[in-house]
């Protein structure tokens, strides 16, 4: 998949962090899903499907901090371009404590550690370096998975489910809607050796074929979480578990109206620099 990388300057008396924040939650909004944010403003990247310049003028004009001036400019990625610009540059190995390592074939090995996880990431999301990665590997690790079916919704790199397997989960299903991270989330199974992780291409409605599962994994974002909690609950076996990240704290009371909408509860967050990684449990 092509991408659209946008740069956002802007001029205002106000804390660019502040700004930074809520311009990427309005962007979310209108299907951008990563961000790199600086002392000079905003990178933001979009699928070449979902890029709506009109959506950005209407999300500039009724910014709802004020006053703010901004000014953008686009260039197109070819994702083959981005991906190697990016590991070479970006990738970095994240390690959480001596539990848990995700580095890519080209990093030196580390002595141990519980679980080490190969990624070589291609243009999938999901190395650990973002928040929301992170947010859901902490929490996974505290996970007992020991014969359980997983199911990680938005795989992306597969991490968490290659995570759930190095857990002995004995069941994981894995899903993407994107076609690049469904290539490299089948790389990255064969590459972390375990067999026992399926990945399938497509979205909310591969999941009623799946079967029913102890936990799910979803880190997507808020508004496609908020669209498909209803897919989501209906997979849970009674008394199992959800995690779900991608979403800034401020979102936290949708997402909690969406779950008790859907016969689900939230029990508990996690944050990382306001953002934020939920349990939900199955009423
Ligand atoms: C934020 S990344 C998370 C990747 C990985 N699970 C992690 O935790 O690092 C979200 C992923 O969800 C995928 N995605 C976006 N919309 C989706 C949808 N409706 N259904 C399934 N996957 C989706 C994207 O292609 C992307 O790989």
């Amino acid at each position: 998949m092509n991408y659209y990388e946008v740069q956002f300057k802007y001029t205002s008396p106000i804390d660019t962090e502040i700004i930074n924040d809520v311009l990427a939650s309005e962007l979310g909004e209108i299907g951008f899903e990563s961000f790199t944010s600086n002392e000079n403003g905003l990178t933001a990247y979009i699928s070449e499907k979902l890029y709506d310049t009109e959506a950005i003028k209407d999300k500039i004009t009724s910014f709802p901090l004020g006053p703010v001036t901004f000014a953008y400019i686009e260039k197109f990625i070819v994702s083959k371009n981005w991906n190697e610009a990016w590991e070479k540059n970006y990738f970095q190995p994240i390690r959480i404590g001596n539990e848990c390592i995700i580095r890519a074939s080209f990093h030196e090995a580390v002595p141990d550690i519980t679980h080490t996880i190969i990624i070589d990431p291609k243009m999938a999301f999901g190395t650990g370096n973002h928040e929301t990665t992170f947010l859901m590997i902490s929490e996974i690790l505290k996970l007992d998975l020991e014969g359980k079916e997983v199911l990680d919704i938005g795989c992306g790199t597969a991490v968490l489910a290659i995570l759930a397997a190095k857990k002995g989960a004995s069941r994981i299903e894995a899903v993407d809607i994107d076609e690049w991270a469904y290539n490299n989330a089948l790389e990255n199974i064969a590459t972390n050796h375990t067999p026992n992780v399926s990945i399938h291409l497509g979205g909310a409605e591969k999941i009623a074929e799946l079967g029913r599962f102890d936990f799910v994994f979803a880190n997507i974002n808020r508004n496609i979480l908020l669209n498909d909690m209803a897919s989501y609950s209906a997979c849970m076996k009674p008394g199992s578990i959800l995690y779900m990240s991608g979403f800034y704290s401020e979102d936290i009371p949708v997402i909690a109206e969406s779950c008790t909408n859907n016969g689900l509860k939230l029990v508990s967050f996690n944050e990382k620099n306001n953002w934020v990684a939920v349990r939900v449990e199955k009423q």
